[in-house]
């Protein structure tokens, strides 16, 4: 019963639409007791020859009179439940959605995606059931079962609907005793099911890495034992559920075991008719559904309850990135101001950045540098406030970031990591995915920035070629190149390129920054690299190492210095100029 009061909000809201299909079901129930009375009238008028051609068409007209106001209460109740039932799952789907959206990345790593999937699929329709099946199971066997138990006691023999009825309690008890463990066991298949989902998931995903490691057999053995473990899981919901059918078909069989010898000796001592006997083992058989419907009403409810404490506890997750109500509207610019003294990322208690400090004038550029691991992505993610935990300042335009909202800061800034995400849309929609009302000329114009145009053109269908899974495949270059695009097409104030330009030739990255040196006179730039020819025209570079700045300067006075820069500088050097005479020979 919990569920109901969990969802009470909903009812509340509903109670109209509930209240129309409640009072459906009620008519229906009432019209159902007119057939069974009518049958038993016409079996007693055949067995005392009074039957007459007129007293046949009454019976009958009044049956298509109770028939057809079935028809129009059960279109009544089915429209209502069913309806907003489906408005649940509506309103349901998108909070969860919207709550996905507004999570940070802290949520992303707690939950894996095949179970945020599950909880948005399974789990919801789970609960939907609630809304509909349950309240109809709920409302029948209050409803249907009560009035057709109303119409035996009073219209037949209420001595005989006590004795028919006497099993019914046993069917209670047994649903709430297998109820209980019927919840248990729904919990852990659904939990079962997160996992293969999960598995699933990523398994399509990695595909291209399982393939080129050959670890297709690895993998599809491991799927295999995950679904095994499903099954099994499931298995003990089926058992269960197995448990319940002939125990309520075996009380069934009792009470019509008893109404055959006590309603035979009844009617044999002439206290009721022949044709009453018909009427009540009519209506004993309309009692099955409402029985059934108790017993379907545990599973539903437990199941239901289960799937919205799950959805729940995703939906009671709060984003620890606070959107301030009452923070800034207005655009950040200006200089950039980066002084963090500690960060470390939640649930990692090791330090990822020490004291790093660094102001960017407005306009001019920063290289951040340095080994794998060292932390430039990490500072990235400061600046894109995925993560607010930190112990410093970051300030833009001599405001603090946090004092911002999110909706005016992070518009401001163009971030193309290393891997952009494609969308299964062309390559128009994905260029123009932050800005939709782009003209066609603003597009081709930030993807000739990004040296794009000649590729665009030699896609079979231009820029309304598919890519992601239905489309082409882009080559790594490519998409970066897209997503660079992209970027730039929202004309960022700050536009950061995190190792964005890894995938593309040492030509075409030298035209690319040299084009947004251009094209982006006054803007502010970020370029993480690991090859330094990408960072060498910036303004000031920083060197990282293990999350603390171990160099600075441009790239002259770091060449200067004679340390981790200058070294690598001229080790990169010697490996083009090695692949260069290579390529000659
Ligand atoms: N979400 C995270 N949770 C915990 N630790 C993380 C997380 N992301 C990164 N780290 C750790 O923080 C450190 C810095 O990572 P970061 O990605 O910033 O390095 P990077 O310099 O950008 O590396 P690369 O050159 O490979 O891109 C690494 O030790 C990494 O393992």
């Amino acid at each position: 019963m919990s569920i109901f009061r969990k969802l009470g909000w909903y009812f509340k809201v509903q109670w109209r639409t509930y209240l129309f299909g409640l009072l459906g079901l009620l008519f229906t129930a009432l019209l159902a007791i007119i057939p069974p009375r009518m049958i038993g009238v016409i079996v007693d008028l055949i067995h005392s020859h009074r039957l007459t051609v007129r007293l046949l068409v009454i019976d009958l007209l009044i049956l298509f009179g109770a028939a057809i106001g079935q028809y129009g209460a059960r279109y009544m109740w089915r429209t209502a439940i069913w309806g907003a039932a489906a408005k649940l799952e509506q309103t349901l789907r998108r909070r969860l959605f919207g709550h996905y959206m507004n999570m940070d990345q802290t949520f992303y790593q707690k939950y894996r995606t095949g179970d945020l999937m599950a909880r948005a699929t399974n789990d919801l329709q789970a609960i939907q059931r609630v809304a509909g099946g349950g309240i109809l199971q709920f409302a029948d066997s209050i409803i249907t079962g009560g009035t057709t138990l109303i119409a035996m006691m009073t219209l037949v023999n209420w001595r005989l609907t006590l004795i028919a009825v006497l099993p019914f309690p046993l069917l209670a008890v047994m649903a709430f005793y297998l109820g209980q463990k019927i919840n248990v066991a729904f919990r852990d298949s659904q939990a079962a099911f997160s996992r293969l989902n999960n598995k699933a998931q990523e398994s399509i995903s990695g595909v291209k890495v399982i393939k080129s490691l050959g670890q297709e057999q690895e993998d599809i053995d491991d799927f295999n034992q995950q679904v095994d473990q499903t099954i099994n899981v499931n298995r003990r919901v089926n058992r269960l559920d197995a448990m319940f059918d002939p125990i309520t078909t075996l009380i069934i069989a009792l009470a019509y075991v008893a109404t055959i010898v006590m309603g035979g000796s009844l009617v044999v001592d002439h206290v009721i008719s022949i044709g009453n006997l018909v009427s009540f083992i009519t209506y004993l058989s309309m009692m099955i559904w409402p029985i059934f419907a108790v017993g379907m009403l545990f599973n539903t409810m437990e199941r239901g309850n289960a799937s919205y404490d799950r959805v729940m506890h995703l939906i009671n997750e709060r984003s620890q990135v606070v959107d301030q109500s009452n923070g800034l509207t207005k655009r950040p610019s200006g200089d950039l101001q980066f002084n963090v003294e500690s960060f470390h990322y939640p649930d990692d208690e090791q330090v990822t950045l020490q004291r790093v400090s660094f102001t960017i004038p407005a306009g001019k550029t920063l290289g951040i540098v340095g080994r794998v691991g060292a932390g430039k992505t990490t500072i990235m993610r400061l600046l894109l406030r995925q993560f607010e935990q930190y112990r410093g300042t970051i300030s833009y335009g001599g405001t603090n970031i946090l004092d911002y909202q999110l909706d005016a800061y992070l518009p401001a800034i163009g971030y193309v990591p290393q891997d952009s995400f494609l969308f299964s849309e062309s390559v128009r929609d994905n260029i123009a995915f932050a800005k939709p009302e782009a003209t066609q000329s603003e597009i081709e114009a930030v993807v000739a920035e990004a040296g794009l145009t000649e590729q665009i053109a030699q896609f079979e269908d231009g820029y309304d070629t598919l890519v992601g899974e239905e489309g082409v495949s882009l080559s790594g270059g490519q998409r970066q190149r897209l997503a660079i695009a992209r970027a730039l097409l929202i004309k960022p104030e700050l536009l950061i390129l995190d190792d964005a330009l890894s995938a593309v030739d040492a030509e075409t990255e030298s035209k690319i920054l040299n084009n947004l040196h251009g094209e982006r006179a006054g803007k502010t730039t970020i370029i993480a690299a690991h090859r330094l020819s990408s960072v060498m025209q910036a303004d000031e570079i920083i060197v990282l190492n293990h999350g603390t700045i171990t160099e600075r300067g441009n790239h002259a006075e770091l060449m200067a210095q004679n340390g981790w820069y200058k070294q690598m500088f001229e080790r990169q050097e010697l490996e083009m100029k090695v692949r260069g005479s290579n390529v000659e020979k």
